[in-house]
């Protein structure tokens, strides 16, 4: 019988089987940020074990409250900042070089296909787009991979989603992922490998296919896994030229990172998205997902446009297309994180950073920041943000505030608006 994705990579890492159904993994990366990574550290320290496996194989980023805001986040900073100067751990992303880890690090090279990857934050199923096995992991499974390289897993068990039709124009990979997790819920894929193919997948953009596998984790997926194709290798390009003869033979290398046709899935999905609309969370669960349509008239106060959902060049593209010219609602405020230095630059160039700008949006560094209700754009008790985030738990951007999910185009909309609106470049059916 043929193998998954997922299969493939467990038995290219098998380092050993204590147990029925558990792999030990070797890892290629262990991915760190300023949260969850100085708890992990301090343990090690105490116990004695402060060692890392590889420091080329580690990277750490500050990325979620930057520049510190409090004695608190400051000595965050300061434990994984002085960790990677005694480790010589190179690919260390501080302050004024730093941006959201999932996008940061895909852009960086980092992301290969057949890797496996983990780290200490929900989101990681992002890297899977890559046709990666990436997952989020806690504190110990965390010290264990800093210190030898290896994680447990459960065989992964894998549910296959076909994705067929072409999106109509203004409808996103972000409308996609929160129409999938609305007809399967927040634990239909609990402990489930998400594995996304057809021809919508096909035709995404490496950035889009980071937005669908991002949100694998709100359906409750191990990883969100995309198959490696020539849209991999021209996005990776410029870190393996060396490595191969052509982009032909890259492909074929990473086409070793693709189900087989007679592989066994728990179950197969198949969705034809050529009528999907775009799509709008309510209350507070990710799988409560209505048409934007529905929706419209949605009082909000505040516009969020950022995240490794979407953040990234593409996204801001989008919004700006949208935002070009016009003026958000004075009752509302619009922030811009983009998600990571390179993709500010590229704004800036392309006048898409002037475009916020001029259109009344307060622009930050980029950072998880107000994703999460830490920085940059709390919300008030009882306010309401159209978000382009991947959470929408009661008070998950500040206490007592309410959070919508959408793609930029729709927020970009909102934000004119001032309230939840189709975007102009939807056209309907
Ligand atoms: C801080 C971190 C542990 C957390 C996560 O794991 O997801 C954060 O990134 C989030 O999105 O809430
Ligand atoms: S952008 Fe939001 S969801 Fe993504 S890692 Fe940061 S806090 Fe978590």
């Amino acid at each position: 019988m043929g193998k998954t994705i997922a299969e493939k990579i467990f038995d290219a890492h098998l380092v050993d089987k204590p147990y029925e159904g558990v792999y030990v993994l070797s890892l290629d990366m262990v991915f760190c940020h300023e949260i969850t990574t100085p708890v992990a550290i301090m343990d090690l320290v105490n116990r004695g074990l402060d060692r890392v496996f590889d420091p080329t194989k580690i990277k750490a980023v500050i990325d979620h409250v930057t520049p510190a805001k409090d004695s608190k986040t400051a000595t965050q900073h300061k434990i994984l900042r002085e960790w990677a100067r005694r480790h010589n751990i190179k690919d260390f992303f501080d302050v004024g070089r730093n941006g959201v880890c999932h996008a940061l690090f895909p852009e960086q090279g980092f992301v290969r296909p057949g890797y496996t990857i983990i780290m200490g934050d929900s989101h990681t199923c992002t890297h899977g787009a890559f046709g990666a096995f990436a997952a989020g992991v806690g504190t110990t499974d965390l010290e264990v991979g800093i210190l030898k390289g290896v994680c447990a897993f459960k065989y992964p068990k894998t549910i296959k989603f076909v994705l067929k039709g072409k999106l109509p124009e203004g409808v996103y990979a972000k409308d996609v992922i929160l129409y999938i997790i609305s007809q399967i819920s927040v634990n239909g894929a609990t402990d489930h490998v998400m594995e996304f193919t057809g021809p919508i997948v096909d035709a995404m953009s490496m950035e889009s296919r980071m937005t669908l596998s991002n949100m694998a984790i709100e359906a409750g997926g191990t990883s969100g896994i995309c198959y490696p194709d020539m849209t991999t290798v021209e996005y990776l390009w410029k870190f393996i030229q060396n490595d191969y003869p052509s982009k032909e033979a890259a492909l074929k290398d990473f086409q070793k990172w693709v189900s087989d046709p007679d592989a066994h899935y728990e179950k197969v999905l198949e969705y034809d998205l050529s009528d999907l609309e775009p799509m709008v969370t309510y209350g507070y669960k990710p799988d409560l997902v209505k048409p934007v349509r529905e929706m419209e008239g949605t009082p909000i106060d505040q516009v969020y446009i950022g995240s490794c959902t979407n953040g990234r060049l593409e996204d801001l593209r989008i919004a700006a297309q949208i935002l070009k010219g016009k003026k958000i609602a004075p009752t509302v405020r619009g922030i811009l994180s983009p998600a990571t230095p390179e993709i500010y630059f590229q704004a800036m160039e392309e006048g898409i950073l002037k475009i916020f700008y001029e259109a009344g949006f307060s622009i930050t560094n980029p950072t998880c920041g107000a994703c999460l209700g830490m920085s940059n754009g709390v919300l008030a008790e009882g306010e309401v943000c159209a978000a382009t985030t991947n959470r929408n738990f009661y008070g998950r951007m500040g206490k007592g505030g309410t959070v919508h999910l959408m793609s930029p185009a729709t927020a970009a909309a909102s934000a004119i608006a001032g309230k939840i609106t189709n975007s102009p470049l939807y056209r309907g059916k």
